[in-house]
Parts: structure tokens; sequence; C-alpha cells
């Protein structure tokens, strides 16, 4: 930990902080003198103590497995009279710098539980917290940043101001996606389930069923078509009328060898959860070899699936918050098979809505989620549309199942030569 907080503290004054209010973000950062600035919008009116939380580890790890038990260990153990909000810090523009955590405003009469709470979670975990502190007359506050436990040795920088600043080009959110949320070779997603090896036991199960780089990669003689899409628009129906039309292999992803270990990783935070997913489509990438050596091959979910999901989960609020077309994040690993072909079924959400209910059977918690919630739903679908090489062809999936598969055979035989 130690470390880790001195090696942000060179760019400490150059970071912007964002507190996310009722899900605006209002961004401040700090300086060493002030120059009459006006107070950040989230200390105006403020009269309670003001903390902020930020869950940092060079253990990419403990750091993704802290931040998600921290909101239940702080509501569990702050008075009712703190009120969270959920918070990020970060060097605009810069990747890789966006550190999550909280911002904790506390109106109860002592500052002592609170204090002691986090001064034992600064001694103990992961986390680098700061207090801020109104100047007397109200119109200044300064930034304290709380030295590490036993590290007496760490040479503190003095308080800033903090001050308003100004929303950033980049949404903060999309700063981490890479090799975090959506992973772009095997040695990067493999490297994280190989460190989860000694706490999630289900991970080395997953390690040991894995291909060779090179048996992942091999292109097979017949076409391979992707269908992709939100749960319920189709697919199921889809590729087992198009194996049937054009007597193909049915393959999925993830593969059928994982599905024991999927609800284990489902529980897991994005880093991990995300990593199985990107493995998965290895897995699948070997069948799809080894099947496409004999049929045309239909593949039910593959990367397109595990970037969308993964980056609209990443990047909170709205979908302008997206990462703009072109961005690297939407390029397809070099290691992954290329389809020849990968067709997206979209659906109104009224249409979608009454498919789940008519088949009423369970939902991933995602599933439920992507149902409530519309934002998450358009940026699952605009994700699908920008990620390139291969990019996908989109098919309204409202018409009847049998007109469906007649539009996907058309685009089969134009693309594929079948
Ligand atoms: N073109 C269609 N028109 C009407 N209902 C459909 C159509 N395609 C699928 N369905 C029905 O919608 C539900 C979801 O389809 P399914 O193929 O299971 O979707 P997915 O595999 O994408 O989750 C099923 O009950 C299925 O019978
Ligand atoms: N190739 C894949 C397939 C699914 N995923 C992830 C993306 C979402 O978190 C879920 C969606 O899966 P869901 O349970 O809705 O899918 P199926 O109903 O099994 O088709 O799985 C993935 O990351 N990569």
């Amino acid at each position: 930990m130690a470390r880790r907080t001195m090696s942000l503290i060179p760019h400490w004054s150059s970071r912007v902080s964002s507190v996310e209010l009722n899900g605006t973000p209002f961004y401040f950062s700090t300086q060493e003198k002030h120059r009459g600035e006006e107070v950040p919008r989230v200390f105006r009116e403020n009269d309670g103590r003001c903390y902020s939380l930020l869950v940092c580890s060079s253990d990419t790890i403990r750091r993704a497995k802290f931040y998600a038990e921290l909101k239940d260990k702080l509501l569990t153990n702050l008075s009712p009279e703190c009120h969270l909000s959920p918070m990020c810090s970060f060097l605009p523009n810069i990747k890789d710098s966006l550190l999550k955590g909280y911002f904790l405003k506390d109106t109860s009469e002592s500052s002592s539980p609170t204090e002691r709470l986090l001064r034992d979670l600064t001694q103990r975990d992961p986390v680098l917290v700061c207090s801020y502190l109104r100047g007397e007359t109200g119109g200044v506050w300064t930034q304290h940043l709380w030295s590490d436990g036993d590290n007496h040795t760490m040479q503190m920088p003095k308080d800033y101001y903090v001050v308003p600043a100004e929303a950033p080009e980049h949404h903060p959110s999309t700063l981490n996606i890479i090799n975090s949320d959506v992973f772009y070779s095997f040695e990067e997603a493999y490297q994280v389930l190989e460190k989860c090896g000694d706490i999630i036991p289900e991970a080395r199960a997953v390690l040991e069923l894995l291909p060779s780089r090179e048996e992942a990669r091999r292109k097979p003689d017949f076409p391979v078509i992707v269908i992709e899409g939100l749960d319920a628009t189709g697919k199921t129906t889809l590729t087992e009328s198009l194996r049937d039309a054009l007597g193909a292999s049915l393959l999925r992803s993830p593969p059928h060898c994982l599905s024991p270990m999927r609800a284990r990783f489902d529980r897991e935070p994005p880093l991990i959860r995300r990593a199985f997913y990107a493995l998965g489509n290895y897995i699948t990438a070997v069948q799809i070899g080894q099947e496409g050596m004999k049929t045309p091959v239909i593949v039910d979910r593959f990367w397109h699936s595990t970037a969308a999901y993964a980056i609209a989960t990443a990047v909170s609020g709205p979908v302008c918050n997206l990462p703009a077309e072109g961005s690297e994040v939407y390029c397809w690993p070099s290691d992954v098979l290329q389809p020849s072909l990968v067709v997206c079924l979209t659906l109104d959400p009224e249409e979608r809505r009454r498919r789940l209910r008519d088949r009423g059977q369970g939902k991933t918690e995602e599933e439920q989620e992507l149902e409530h919630n519309q934002l998450f739903r358009l940026k699952v679908e605009k994700a699908y549309q920008r990620i390139s090489g291969p990019a996908c062809v989109t098919v309204d999936a409202s018409p009847p199942a049998d007109l469906v598969l007649q539009q996907v055979l058309l685009l089969i035989r134009g693309k594929c030569h079948l």
C-alpha cells in the first residue's frame, strides 16, 4: 500500500476527482495556491465533514476484490448519518490512471467513530483516505491526504485547496477498460485467472481446460458465422435453424465445458469475471478450428458479447460516455480467430420484454438489470455496433422466426459463398 501511495504522490495535484451525486458527476481538482476559485459543488452548502476513500494497490486482484467489498463494509460500519457517493480520481486522458472509491459526508455529532474506521482501513486495506476541511470563512476547502498506517518515513505533501475542474474529454470510466474489463490477448486474461488460483479454486479448473495459443488461432476451411444480440433476441432459435439449414456445427461461447464454473465467476468483480469470459472464447476458437475443417460453423455469442457487455458495465452514465467510434477499445484481438460473418440481432425493448416473459425462465442478474436498465441495454447495443475487425451486421429480429432465418441465410450466401 505504501509503495502505491508514494507512486501516486508525484502526480497528486494533477489528479481530478469526480463525485457522482444522483448519477451526475461533479469534478474537482487540487492546487497549492488559492486564486479566488469558487468552492466545488460537492462541498457547497455542506455542514458535515467530508472524506474520500480511493482503492489503490499495485495488486490488481486485491484492488478489484477490495473495491467490490468496500461499499458493504462501509454501509455496515458507518453511522446512518454518513452518506456515500461513488467517486473516482484520475489523470485526465491518461490510460490506467483511474482509482475508484467513495466520497463520504458525515453529519453525525462526533467525528470519532468514522475516523476510527477510516484509520483502521488505511492500516489494513489498500485504500487511500483524504479528509476535507472548511476554512474559517467557508469560502475555501482544503484536502488533507492521510498517511498510511505505520509508514512514518513517507514524506506527505502539504494540504491542497480544492477547486472546481472541467469535465474531461474522455469519461474517466473509460480510462481503465483495457486489460481490466476487456482483454486483447490470451496472456492478459490468463494472468488474471492464474493470480486467482489460490482464492478461487474454479480458476484453476478453467486454466486446465485452456488450449495453447497456436490451437486457438487455427483458421478453418469452412465459413464461421457468429450470432450476437441481447438475451431473448432469438439467438438460440436462429442458430439452431441455421445449423439445420446449412448442415453446420453449432457452438457457443462460453463453451459447455465452462458451464459448471460460470455462476462462480458471475459473482466475481469485473476484472475476474471478464477474464473468465475472455478465456472461454479461446476454448470455443479451438472447437471452431476443429469443426470448421468438416462443416460450416454457427457460433452463439463470441468476442462481441465479451467486449460489449464489459464495456457497457465499465462505463457509467449515458451512452455518450462510451469511447468514441474508432477507439482501440473496440478492436478485435489479434489472437482470436476472426469469423467470416457476425450478425447482431436487434429487437425493440417492448418485444424483447414480451419474449423474455413468454420464455419465463431464470435470467442472469445482469439480464434482469438489463431489463430494468434501459441505459445499459443501449450501451451494450452501441458497443456491439462499434466493434470492428470484423464488424457486425445488424438484423431486425422482430419478424417471425422463419423470415429472420431467410434474411440471415441471404446474408450468409452473399458473404460466405455457401
Ligand atoms: N423471430 C421470432 N419471433 C417471435 N418469437 C421468437 C422469435 N425468435 C425467437 N422467439 C422466441 O423468443 C424467445 C427468446 O428466443 P431465444 O432464441 O431463446 O433467444 P436468445 O437465445 O437470444 O436468448 C423464445 O421463447 C423464442 O421462442
Ligand atoms: N462470449 C461471451 C458470452 C457471454 N458473455 C457474458 C456477457 C454477459 O455478462 C453474459 C450474457 O450472457 P447470458 O446469460 O445473457 O447469455 P445466454 O442466455 O447464455 O446467451 O455473459 C461474455 O462475456 N462473452
